[in-house]
């Protein structure tokens, strides 16, 4: 028999939240400028999950009274062609922010179509510039996905000061940044990869796991440290965590689900900051 202690952490209602405050900052911008909010989605190719992606971002934006318009490439677009449709966006006067959906396929420098989105309009995170500012600690767009994450440890009132956060993964878009993240509110951090060894051993030392591999159920409630605090980033095929939940569950003392953890907080964020990049563009 096993028993569940850990309490959720509940990202669909933190995200719902979220939105709710956003839609309201969205109406005011509109109301006092004329202009809407707009984000600008473009997606290279048609990977069924980035498909699935973008069109969850578009309906939140349409729910918070952001205008979204979609840029659709397909596969075959090279590095030049995708590079030039950001910029056009980066230069259009009526688009506030803009999201490149990841990945864009191999044969795509991903690096060079992230960094021809204009800073200002970077609501997304992924560029360098963001990227340095979130290091230094200094204000600009973070990345969506641990800026959820953030959000979600902070509704929590999880401390972190002082306390031992492991990340595992150390993507561009997700582990490398949480880790900068928490570092900045004076965690202790240790990032795990896939060259780590003995990550068993390090994850078990974790006040404050976060998990972001992409590998099913990859993390077992036997590393999780009693009364840890366990958010799990991992969003694999058939919507499953990259912690096992049950196990997990049985000895953290809070836990994201997976879905409804970290998922809805991403495009939370991506939608507050889309708002936040149109009222400074617009001079409020
Ligand atoms: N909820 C959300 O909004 C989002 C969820 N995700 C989900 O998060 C997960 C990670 O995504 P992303 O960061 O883009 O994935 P990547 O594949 O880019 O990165 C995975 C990371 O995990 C590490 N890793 C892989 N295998 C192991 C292993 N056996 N032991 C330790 N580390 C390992 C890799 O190490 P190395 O660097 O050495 O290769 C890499 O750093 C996925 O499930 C994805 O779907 C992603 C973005 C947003
Ligand atoms: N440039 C870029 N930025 C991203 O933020 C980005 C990206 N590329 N590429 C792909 C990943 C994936 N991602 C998710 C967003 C929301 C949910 C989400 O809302 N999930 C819901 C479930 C939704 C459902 O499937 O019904 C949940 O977890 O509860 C999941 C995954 C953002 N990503």
């Amino acid at each position: 028999m096993s028993t569940s202690t850990a309490a959720l952490m509940d990202g669909t209602a933190l995200a719902r939240r979220t939105v709710e405050e956003t839609a309201a900052r969205a109406a005011e911008v509109t109301r006092r400028t004329g202009v809407t909010p707009c984000l600008a989605t473009v997606l290279v190719g048609e990977d069924p999950a980035s498909v699935t992606y973008v069109k969850m971002k578009r309906n939140r934006c349409a729910q918070a009274g952001i205008r979204s318009q979609h840029v659709e490439l397909p596969a075959t677009t090279t590095t030049e062609e995708l590079v030039a449709a950001i910029t056009a966006l980066s230069l259009d006067p009526e688009v506030h922010g803009i999201l490149l959906q990841h990945p864009v396929g191999p044969h795509i420098d991903e690096r060079a179509a992230f960094e021809a989105i204009a800073p200002e309009k970077d609501v997304d995170g992924v560029t360098m510039a963001s990227f340095a500012a979130m290091g230094f600690g200094l204000p600009g767009f973070v990345s969506c996905t641990p800026g959820g994450i953030m959000r979600l440890l902070d509704a929590y009132d999880v401390e972190l000061s002082g306390k031992r956060a492991v990340v595992v993964g150390r993507s561009a878009i997700l582990g490398k940044p949480a880790g900068l993240l928490l570092l900045g509110r004076d965690a202790t951090v240790t990032y795990c990869h896939s060259r780590t060894r003995d990550l068993s051993s390090v994850v078990r030392e974790a006040d404050v796991l976060v998990a972001a591999v992409g590998r099913p159920n990859f993390i077992k409630g036997e590393d999780i440290k009693p009364g840890a605090v366990v958010v799990d980033a991992g969003y694999n095929p058939g919507n499953v965590g990259d912690v096992d939940f049950a196990s997990a569950a049985e000895r953290a003392s809070l836990i994201t689900p997976v879905p409804g953890g970290v998922g809805p907080m991403t495009i939370a964020v991506l939608l507050a900051q889309t708002v936040e990049g149109a009222e400074r563009q617009l001079g409020l």
